[in-house]
């Protein structure tokens, strides 16, 4: 991880954060907050905090409930709460752990004690983000991986069926990839994947997923986007591929298009639908871009 880790630090009581921030500012990135409500306005707001130290009484909302509504919340359920409360009882402190804190500190503090503690933490938060990119991951082309697709599409699709919109994906399979591979070397395929990737990657917005499905196959899912324009974007990236040539190696790909019909379409029958069309370009005779059939049999038939 590059850069310091952010800390925030919710307090109603000026000095209180003012000693934890003589504590802290030299190794980390400090936020501010005075209040519960601001604390969960900040916990949102890049740099997302890698810790809160959460005060517990506090006029407007009081710090279990602040934790309460972290955890309750897809963005800040992952960030480690820390109480630091005068609130020193056994029932207190269990309390706190119960609600999903990770450590309970009570005042007065002691500086060296808070910044250990604070220290294991973030170290231990680093490590599971770092876990966590892994497994999310391709290795090869640093593209989300098939898992981390299936989730996102399943949020899209859930997130759909409450708000409406459009959902479209795009299915691209390099062609011949087994020659590329037979002819110039199993290293040589690597790069030609990540040059792929990268190109798929460059040319997408910022909430779109960019995905290696398997082998020498990526998955778009396009946020927001009709079939129409989601064959223009394929188009551009048929053509950027095409005058790739990474390696001095002449590489196309096929592509299969579709869009989500309903939010009862679920996200497997339209990958299936994509699949179908990808498998249509290729019979075309590859390079090119085939819109999925609304009915997924009458595309399998047409193998
Ligand atoms: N270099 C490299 N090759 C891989 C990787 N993953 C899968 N492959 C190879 O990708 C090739 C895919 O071949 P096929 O599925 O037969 O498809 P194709 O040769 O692209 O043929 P068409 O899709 O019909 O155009 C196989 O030879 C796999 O071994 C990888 O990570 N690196």
């Amino acid at each position: 991880m590059t850069g310091k880790a952010t800390i925030l630090l919710v307090d109603d009581t000026r000095s209180n954060i003012e000693i934890l921030a003589a504590c802290l500012q030299h190794n980390y990135q400090l936020k501010v907050a005075m209040t519960g409500i601001r604390c969960l306005e900040l916990a949102e707001k890049t740099p997302i905090p890698d810790l809160i130290l959460l005060d517990v009484v506090m006029p407007d909302m009081d710090g279990y409930e602040v934790c309460r509504k972290l955890k309750e919340s897809s963005v800040t359920k992952d960030i480690p709460v820390i109480f630091v409360t005068g609130k020193d009882s056994d029932e207190d402190e269990e309390y706190g752990l119960q609600l999903g804190a990770v450590d309970y500190i009570t005042k007065p503090i002691r500086p060296a004690i808070v910044t250990a503690r604070v220290g294991t933490q973030v170290i231990l938060k680093q490590q599971s983000d770092a876990l966590r990119s892994m497994a999310l991951h391709d290795q090869l082309t640093s593209l989300f991986n098939r898992h981390f697709l299936i989730e996102a599409a399943t949020n899209k699709i859930s997130r759909l069926s409450r708000h409406g919109g459009k959902l479209s994906i795009m299915m691209i399979d390099i062609d011949h990839f087994k020659l590329v591979n037979d002819q110039f070397g199993h290293q040589n395929g690597d790069i030609v994947l990540q040059a792929v990737a990268d190109v798929l990657a460059d040319c997408n917005r910022k909430e779109d997923v960019v995905a290696r499905f398997g082998g020498e196959e990526f998955v778009i899912l396009l946020d927001h986007c009709s079939l129409d324009d989601t064959q223009d974007k394929a188009e551009q990236l048929r053509s950027k591929i095409e005058q790739l040539n990474p390696g001095k190696i002449h590489v196309t790909a096929s592509f299969g298009i579709a869009e989500l019909e309903s939010e009862n379409e679920g996200f497997e029958h339209l990958l299936a639908r994509a699949d179908a069309a990808v498998y249509s370009a290729k019979e075309k005779g590859r390079n090119c871009i085939v819109k999925a059939n609304k009915d997924l049999e009458s595309d399998v038939k047409g193998k």
